[in-house]
């Protein structure tokens, strides 16, 4: 991206990663949700990938049916993590998560093939909390959010590799997320070709609601 990365729509600064249907929905959600390009270093890409690779090539891609949320996918919930990688988790939990708030404890890990993409889904309101925070590592992707009532109002969020999302509030309940197929894969004029991605997601709990008081979450929360 040339410059700051930044263009100015009258008074308000929208980073070149985020577009959206208008100023308003922009101005309203630049809390809720927010892309921090370049979050993971190379090294820290790495050292999660590493560690993903061989629990996740032990299964196979899902290719579920039409009603489902996810597509060519494979996932695990992972609780034990190497040093390393609990040093990143807590880097997330400190940028996107208030102290208040208690995480999910297996952090949900997502493996979508190249052909593999999210319909839009809102997450469940039983599993997970007000903030959801995902790494997207491998490939770019395109995240779209659709206003579940109002659907002319609308985001899109472009996910480079080493990238942090985070949803909350708003976004997080107002808005489905979705995660767009190779063929729709356009941010704007430009084409996001999709190859196989691997996020890693970590969730608050319902309010409310201690540890270990959850059931297993289904797909896509
Ligand atoms: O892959 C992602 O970043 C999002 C996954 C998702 O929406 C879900 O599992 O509910
Ligand atoms: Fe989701
Ligand atoms: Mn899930």
């Amino acid at each position: 991206m040339a410059g700051s990365g930044r263009l100015a729509l009258g008074a308000l600064q929208v980073p070149g990663w985020v577009r959206g249907s208008s100023p308003a929905v922009l101005s309203r959600l630049r809390d809720a949700a927010v892309v921090r390009p370049g979050f993971l270093s190379a090294a820290e890409e790495e050292t999660l990938s590493r560690e993903l690779e061989p629990e996740l090539r032990r299964r196979r891609y899902e290719y579920d049916h039409w009603d489902a949320a996810i597509h060519g996918f494979r996932e695990t919930e992972k609780s034990r993590w190497s040093e390393a990688s609990r040093a990143i988790l807590q880097r997330v939990q400190a940028a996107a998560f208030s102290p208040g708030q208690t995480l999910l404890s297996p952090v949900h890990v997502l493996d979508l093939e190249p052909r593999g993409y999210i319909k839009p889904h809102v997450d469940s309101i039983k599993f997970c909390g007000a903030t959801i925070a995902g790494l997207s590592l491998l490939s770019p992707s395109v995240m779209r959010l659709v206003h579940t009532q109002e659907p002319g109002e609308w985001l899109e969020l472009l996910l480079e590799p080493g990238s942090l999302y985070i949803l909350r509030g708003s976004a997080r309940y107002d808005f489905s997320h979705e995660i767009l197929r190779d063929e729709e894969s356009f941010f704007g004029a430009r084409r996001v070709p999709r190859g196989r991605r691997i996020s890693v997601i970590c969730r608050s709990l319902p309010e409310g609601m201690r540890p270990g008081e959850l059931g297993q979450p289904p797909p896509a929360c």
